[in-house]
């Protein structure tokens, strides 16, 4: 185990006899509200730490960390530990910080040491602890903190953090080997082809492995990104990274549909934690190899043309997509979950949902019965030159096979999709997403690659 809090204390710096004692320092703010990093494991009123399993680095496990909210037991932990890595299938949080890296070392050990304390650390954070016992200012005066401390005061926020593995972690540009894995490279984990329409900007595409951190607190999300870089300075650096919020898709039917920059709910028709037969279809990969339980991540930055959307009729908008903008039920009728009925004419025996809406085309009817599971979020970047808002959907999709399951899909929509002339698809990559972490002592994510 590799815990920074096991380094030793680095040697005295010159002059260091000079830096002022302020070991009598005063205790900066505590627990503000809900269970907090300090709450938990401290003396904070309200928190319960029921004993209940002991993860390997050493700490209560997830599920045991409860709170009491009017009278019933509630934690807003999400385990970190299990056959699929958390922030797939767990409910979609409404905050995103998405991170894709290069990795700068050749030393293929150094590699799989970040990974077992990026490991480590998921799993304290996500329980709404600092990275490390000794925390963010709770180490030598003389050393930098093992915790950035943004998120000390606050609560776990359901925070997952999904680890990802672009192709070129695999291969590099002239298709050599590195770090010796190319032989347990997935035919699956393919170079995406140029798609009619794209706009990518090489500067926010790619990377050699991906982070995607979802909470409720977007300083939570942020505060992991941030750690794990932090750790991996020298050894990876942050190729881009983008900021969500307001998630457009649920992935479990307790959570309600929420609504895109456009007005729609979005997410209605996706794949839900609770058809396990379904995931097994279309998510998890089933081969038997170090894939298998993980799943595959195609990420777009999609622009939505806001000015010109905006001036769209409602009818318009509505043909557009398909589906109503008020209860978002499809436009031949019911309710939001009622199946779509791509048969029904309206006016002048036309069909009633057009045929180049983007449900009708994205619809698994259309498309030898894909299915995806969508995990997006809205995205707000300010503006381009001319004062018009870059803003729109960063996508995220994951499927067991993007070859079959993503590729055809993107290909007809930007063919044919109405909804296409009022986005830009600026950004783009596709990781492999290993399966989850065991709680044995040394487990990392990735290890069935890097050990298999
Ligand atoms: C390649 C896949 C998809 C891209 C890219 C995409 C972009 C995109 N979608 C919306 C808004 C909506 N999408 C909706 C449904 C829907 N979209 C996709 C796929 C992609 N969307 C699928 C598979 C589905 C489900 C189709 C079905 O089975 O009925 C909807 C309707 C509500 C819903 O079911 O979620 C909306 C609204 C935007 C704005 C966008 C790009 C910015
Ligand atoms: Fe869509």
């Amino acid at each position: 185990m590799n815990h920074r809090a096991e380094h030793p204390e680095p040697p005295e710096q010159p002059g260091s006899g000079d830096q002022p004692d302020r070991s009598d320092r005063p205790e900066r703010s505590g627990a503000k509200q809900g269970v907090s990093r300090r709450a938990l494991f401290g003396t904070g009123a309200g928190a319960v730490a029921v004993g209940a399993g002991l993860g390997w680095f050493g700490r209560p496990a997830a599920a045991a960390i409860q709170d009491t909210v009017n009278g019933e037991a509630h934690s807003d932990v999400v385990d970190y530990f299990g056959d699929h890595q958390a922030g797939i299938v767990t409910p979609a949080q409404d905050r995103l910080c998405f991170a894709a890296l290069n990795v700068l070392t050749e030393d293929r050990a150094e590699l799989v040491d970040l990974l077992t304390q990026w490991s480590a650390a998921c799993a304290r954070i996500t329980q709404g602890l600092d990275v490390t016992d000794t925390g963010f200012d709770g180490g030598s005066q003389y050393a930098p903190p093992q915790d950035t401390g943004e998120a000390h005061d606050l609560s776990a926020g359901h925070l997952t953090v999904t680890i990802g593995f672009g192709r070129s972690l695999f291969v590099d540009e002239h298709d050599k080997d590195r770090f010796g894995l190319r032989e347990h490279m997935p035919e699956a984990l393919i170079e995406l082809p140029h798609f009619p329409g794209d706009t990518l900007d090489p500067a926010r595409s790619g990377g050699d492995l991906c982070i995607q951190a979802c909470a409720d607190d977007p300083q939570v999300a942020v505060h992991a990104v941030h750690n794990l870089v932090r750790m991996g300075f020298g050894i990876v650096s942050t190729r881009w990274m983008q900021l969500g919020f307001g998630r457009t898709s649920s992935t479990s039917k307790t959570q309600n549909t929420a609504r895109n920059l456009f007005g729609f709910k979005d997410g209605t028709a996706n794949l839900k934690a609770e058809d396990p037969q379904l995931l097994d279809d279309h998510l998890w990969v089933r081969d038997g190899s170090w894939m298998d339980g993980g799943t595959y991540l195609v990420a777009r930055r999609i622009r939505m043309i806001m000015e010109t959307w905006d001036r769209e009729s409602l009818m318009g908008q509505e043909n557009i997509i398909g589906r109503t903008k008020g209860t978002g039920a499809p436009l031949s009728g019911g309710e939001e979950f009622t199946a779509p009925d791509f048969a029904m004419e309206g006016a002048g025996n036309q069909p009633i949902i057009p045929t180049d809406s983007h449900v009708r085309l994205a619809h698994p009817q259309t498309n030898n019965g894909v299915q995806m599971l969508r995990r997006g979020y809205n995205y707000a970047d300010g503006t381009d030159r001319l004062g018009n808002m870059d803003a729109g959907l960063f996508f995220i999709a994951m499927v067991n096979d993007p070859r079959t399951g993503y590729v055809p899909i993107q290909n007809t929509l930007a063919r044919q999709d109405a909804l296409s002339e009022y986005l830009r698809h600026t950004g783009s990559g596709l990781f492999a997403v290993p399966p989850g972490v065991s709680n044995e002592p040394g487990a990392y994510v990735g290890q069935q690659l890097f050990e298999g």
